[in-house]
């Protein structure tokens, strides 16, 4: 699991550490990263660091101290260096020192003989002919878009970018992009990973994030956010022991899907089937098409048969109507953990009474979209996700679960997971049922919810790429169905199970 820290936590870890450690000697360490992630990059791109061009894009604060220190370092491997300084009075003291004593060229962003946007000709010249861009132009203390002579310098770069603690131009506490932003290729990030290199267009902004051990960790206390790895998801997904059966492994219950529309309940209900070993019960009026397609799953036609589950996955296709409400009744009812999805959701949200029948101890999680979030939060979703997520999950007491480009995964005590797949095949018609499927047999198998989240969110996404991008999960990839994405869940679950046992 990997932690993700705000930048008022890294900061204050940072205090601490100085009292052990003096400030110039950590910041030297961090620089020090970004140019052997530098000399990389140049490596990789033009076959070695001697006589390459390296532009140090370099702002009024210690993120710029740290492209200036990393420059210094650069030179002694031979590259020739040039600072662009956007706030040349505010310029790092101690940083511009080494770069100079390093015979580094500095020059000013609106320097002599400007352009029309304002950009000095030395400096405009330097970024036209970089082999590669070290950005430090701002780091954790970034507040709103970049001022516009720093935007225009990015949108000018064409070299690849190497940033220093995050990619200028996101917001490092919401992952907001507005105007111009850098793309790295990669991002040296020092002490713990922060919001905006798991969250949304700014996680991809931020390329291969590479952390560096600064001498945090021990000061960072509880991260504000996680991140869930293979090995982590593989650790804990359930499989039949020797001394199973099919009961023991969990019965999970499917509600979904309506003779209309038939596709949900064969959807959700399948992805049960390929999440767990355990039974899958169908109940619902298209049971006779779940069981064409499912012959393993026992399905009946009312909820009040269905016989006895271990949990609830509820709500895909069932409809916002009386027959859906008393599927929700009975479901909430039973006192088993119930993933609510879709129509779930708008039931719930249209009809506060429902909430009266939960047992109030069984667990609740909740797999809205943008849309059926603001039905429930009341409030237009805005940039802030995880801090929406948080609050809906607190006042609804449920685990809720912020479908998106980055899936949000909030518990009700304000625990935070955050799923990035940096790529977008999960988005299509159904894969939120197969999804509901997953969540449910998980729970059904005795997975905490806020995890099981988090488990079946990460190997949805992977299956979603595995199937689009064919067997090994690798090339360009091909647009999928909801089908195809449930047929990969297979295999990603061998490739978590073989990452945790690597
Ligand atoms: N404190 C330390 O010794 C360490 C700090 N580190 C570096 O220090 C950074 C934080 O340094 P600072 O607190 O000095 O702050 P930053 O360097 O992040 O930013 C400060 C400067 O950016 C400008 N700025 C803010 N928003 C802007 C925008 N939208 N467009 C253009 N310019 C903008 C500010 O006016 C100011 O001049 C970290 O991100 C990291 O790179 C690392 O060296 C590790 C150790
Ligand atoms: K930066």
């Amino acid at each position: 699991m990997q932690g993700v820290w705000t930048p008022d936590q890294i900061r204050a870890a940072e205090q601490r550490l100085f009292t052990r450690t003096p400030e110039p000697a950590v910041m030297r360490r961090a620089a020090f990263a970004v140019a052997v992630q530098t000399a990389q990059v140049l490596t990789e791109q033009t076959g070695g660091v001697a006589g390459r061009r390296v532009v140090l894009l370099v702002g009024g604060g210690n993120n710029g101290g740290d492209a200036l220190w990393a420059g210094a370092f650069l030179r002694r491997r031979g590259a020739a260096v040039t600072a662009v300084l956007l706030s040349p009075d505010k310029a790092h003291p101690a940083g511009l020192t080494a770069l100079r004593r390093a015979r580094g060229r500095i020059v000013e962003a609106t320097g002599a003989s400007p352009d029309t946007a304002g950009i000095g000709a030395a400096a405009a010249d330097a970024v036209e002919g970089a082999d590669a861009v070290v950005d430090g132009i701002v780091g954790l203390a970034a507040r709103g878009p970049l001022r516009p002579v720093a935007a225009e310098l990015v949108r000018r770069v064409t070299a690849p970018i190497v940033a220093v603690d995050l990619p200028s131009g996101v917001d490092p506490v919401t992952g907001a992009v507005e105007g111009a932003a850098v793309q790295a290729e990669v991002t040296v990030t020092f002490g713990g990973r922060k919001p905006c290199h798991v969250l949304g267009r700014a996680a991809v902004r931020s390329g291969d994030v590479q952390l560096v051990d600064i001498g945090l960790d021990d000061d960072l206390g509880e991260p504000e956010l996680r991140v869930l790895e293979a090995a982590d998801v593989g650790e804990r997904w359930p499989v039949p022991r020797p001394e199973d059966d099919k009961y023991s492994q969990g019965v999970i219950g499917v509600a979904a899907g309506s003779a209309t529309y038939p596709g949900a309940a064969v959807l959700a209900a399948g992805a049960a089937v390929r999440t767990t070993s355990g039974m899958v019960r169908y109940a619902g009026p298209a049971a006779d098409v779940v069981r064409a397609h499912w012959p393993e799953v026992i399905a009946t036609g009312s909820i009040t048969d269905a016989g006895r589950v271990q949990a609830w996955a509820v709500g895909p296709g069932i409809g916002t109507g009386s027959s859906g409400r008393d599927v929700m009744l009975h479901v909430l009812r039973s006192g088993h953990p119930v993933c609510a999805d879709a129509d779930a959701i708008t039931l719930l949200a249209k009809d506060p009474s429902l909430w009266d029948a939960r047992e109030p101890d069984a667990p609740l999680v909740l797999t809205p979209h943008a849309g059926e979030f603001t039905r429930l939060s009341g409030d237009e979703l805005g940039i802030d996700r995880v801090g929406a997520a948080r609050e809906v999950a607190a006042r609804y007491d449920a685990v809720v679960l912020l479908k998106g480009n980055t899936t949000v995964i909030a518990a009700p005590d304000g625990r935070v997971l955050v799923n990035d797949s940096h790529h977008a095949w999960p988005s299509t018609a159904g894969s939120g049922d197969v999804l509901t499927g997953m969540i449910g047999a998980l729970l059904a198998s005795g997975v905490d919810a806020w995890e099981a989240c988090g488990y079946a969110s990460h190997v949805h996404s992977r299956a979603a790429a595995l199937a689009a991008r064919g067997t090994g999960g690798h090339g360009v990839g091909a647009p999928i169905g909801a089908s195809a994405l449930l047929a990969g869940v297979p295999e990603a679950i061998r490739t978590v199970r073989a990452a945790a046992l690597a």
